[in-house]
């Protein structure tokens, strides 16, 4: 596998003038007969195109799991195919257990499940069925050789484009679902032609997810588009007007979007770079307002009062974790660097180094308030997911701040309401370090409740803005019971009423307000 990430990396990187005649992705104000481009909406269909009988999805994760069930779900004459090479995790999509946690999806698998829904591992079986592909393949940062730390690796993606063109006997549909450079179809387009039967064409589109966990579901009932990118050619505009009949199954035609393909792949990259943007802007406003005594709730109000800047992604937290914003955004600094753009790059790695820093930052809170010493001490670790309404814990802030408290010596007990166990020892852990869980627990436990991890705690630091956190709905009177004094609670998300919390006897200090306990150097207040 890693021996043929470079030769597709490098495609994505260099294909400026590698287009086809005729293909070139359509210029700005062209509109096809039927089809609406560049922003506008997808309209009425008049041009030929098939209907779409059988899908097969490449990748049941995250996307490519949540997002199949419902186009199975609002297309019953549809046969939704999904395969996996992970036998668990296909398992477990047959099973009573889904392998992630997300509301309303249980139901909407259950719906279709076995009528029009499947899962299962045989990859060349689904391929071999489907008029349309979707690859939702995991792209994760590269972590070694030529862009590591920064570039994606599409290894995976390659591979499953390999896949195709071997199975594949009759024409296909194949769909970029993954999150990839710009640029990348170029490449799949290259390798599927390069291995194809002869007399067998494919069509590649973009179709980007913006889904967002915890709200998967309503996000791809109600999306705010579905964007579709295609070759401005009479083949390309028929593939993603056969695509757009699918979302048609329940998304108003104004709302499906087409555009070329370059645009449609970066755009994916612009929204979650513009997404995390927000929020590292807001933490980084979050740190005058503790040395001010600003309150960052007020001031995220009063701006996203402003109908220019709106209210949504303003609220300041302990930082932004997920698997993409982050890769999103090394992606598109990997990008920049590739075409010779080094302020550009050093303009969005910034958006990643505020993150890390507001990370650092809330930590050196927790250990000046604790008296300057962690050692020894019992932190209470409310949320380990990097959301509420998941079990998801990749680039979860909380794993940072756990190391952190561990670096300093102190015993941590986790509480999550969905992360597994094994998650966490598998987040704490390096990959292939023999015994290295033994050790991390030496210091790490994890906590059946909140009332386990909080007992006999000198802090709890709330990392994750689940409902169960609420003092509406905990009882922290009892909490502060089994607490020493004095007994502190870090809130890094904004979730508490500080002032009634603080009536019980807490010392309550949140992110973006200003300290309230110990202030050595300076009177804030
Ligand atoms: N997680 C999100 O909320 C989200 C939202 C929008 C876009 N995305 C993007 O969607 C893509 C998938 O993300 P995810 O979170 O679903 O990843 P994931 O790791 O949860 O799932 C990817 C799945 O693909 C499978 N896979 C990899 N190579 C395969 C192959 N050759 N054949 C068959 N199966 C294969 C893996 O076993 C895995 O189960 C990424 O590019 C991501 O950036 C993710
Ligand atoms: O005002 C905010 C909003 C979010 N977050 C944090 O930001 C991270 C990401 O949250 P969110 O964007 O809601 O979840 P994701 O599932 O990571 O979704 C993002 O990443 C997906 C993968 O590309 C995209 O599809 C979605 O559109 C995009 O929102 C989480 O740690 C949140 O707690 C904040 O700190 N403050």
């Amino acid at each position: 596998m890693a021996s043929v990430i470079p030769k597709l990396e490098s495609l994505v990187v260099n294909v400026s003038n590698q287009l086809s005649p005729g293909e070139e992705p359509s210029r700005a104000g062209a509109v096809t007969p039927g089809i609406k481009r560049l922003s506008r909406p997808l309209g009425a269909i008049d041009i030929p195109h098939i209907t779409i009988r059988s899908i097969c999805c490449i990748g049941a994760g995250y996307v490519g799991g949540p997002t199949c069930a419902v186009i199975a779900h609002k297309n019953p004459h549809i046969k939704v195919t999904i395969v996996d090479l992970n036998a668990a995790r296909i398992a477990a999509w047959n099973s009573d257990e889904l392998p992630i946690y997300e509301p309303g999806l249980d139901e909407v698998v259950k719906s279709a499940r076995g009528k029009n829904l499947f899962f299962s591992t045989d990859v060349d079986a689904g391929i071999l069925e489907a008029d349309l592909i979707f690859v939702s393949v995991n792209t994760p940062t590269k972590i070694k050789g030529i862009g590591a730390g920064f570039a994606a690796d599409l290894g995976y993606v390659e591979s499953a484009t390999r896949k195709i063109a071997e199975v594949a006997k009759s024409d296909k549909i194949v769909v970029e679902k993954s999150t990839v450079p710009c640029r990348t179809a170029q490449s799949m387009r290259y390798i599927l032609e390069a291995n194809a039967k002869p007399d067998i064409h494919f069509d590649i589109l973009s179709n980007p997810e913006f889904l967002a966990e915890g709200t998967a579901i309503s996000d791809l009932f109600y999306p705010d588009r579905v964007l579709i990118g295609s070759l401005d050619t009479e083949r390309g505009r028929s593939a993603a007007a056969s695509l757009a009949d699918v979302y048609a199954g329940w998304v108003a035609r104004d709302q499906i979007i087409t555009m070329n393909l370059w645009s449609s792949e970066l755009s994916k990259l612009a929204a979650n770079a513009l997404l995390a943007q927000r929020i590292s802007s807001i933490n980084a406003l979050s740190a005058i307002c503790e040395a001010t005594g600003a309150d960052i709730d007020e001031v995220s109000y009063a701006c996203g009062l402003d109908t220019r800047i709106g209210p949504k992604f303003l609220k300041a937290s302990v930082g932004f974790g997920g698997s993409c914003f982050q890769k999103d955004i090394l992606n598109l600094v990997y990008l920049s660097e590739s075409l010779h753009l080094p302020e550009v790059a050093t303009y969005w790695k910034q958006v990643v180094e505020m993150n890390e820093y507001q990370k650092r930052r809330f930590t050196n809170r927790v250990i000046s308030c604790l008296f300057n010493t962690l050692t020894g001490k019992k932190i209470a670790v409310f949320g380990f997911a990097f959301k509420k309404d998941t079990g998801d814990t990749r680039e979860s802030p909380a794993i940072t701040l756990v190391n952190y408290f561990r670096e300093e010596k102190a015993y941590i007990s986790i509480y999550d309401p969905k992360v597994e166990e094994s998650q966490v020892w598998m987040d704490l852990t390096e990959p292939g370090v023999v015994d290295e869980t033994e050790i991390v627990k030496k210091q790490v436990s994890i906590a059946a409740n909140p009332y386990e991890a909080a007992a006999g705690a000198d802090a709890i630091v709330i990392c994750t803005e689940w409902n169960d956190f609420r003092e509406t709905v905990l009882d922290y009177e009892r909490i502060y019971a089994s607490m020493k004094k004095p007994a502190f609670i870090f809130d890094g998300r904004l979730i508490l009423d500080a002032k009634k919390v603080s009536e019980i006897g807490f010392k309550v200090e949140t992110i973006g307000r200003p300290r309230t306990t110990f202030v050595q150097s300076r009177d804030f207040e």
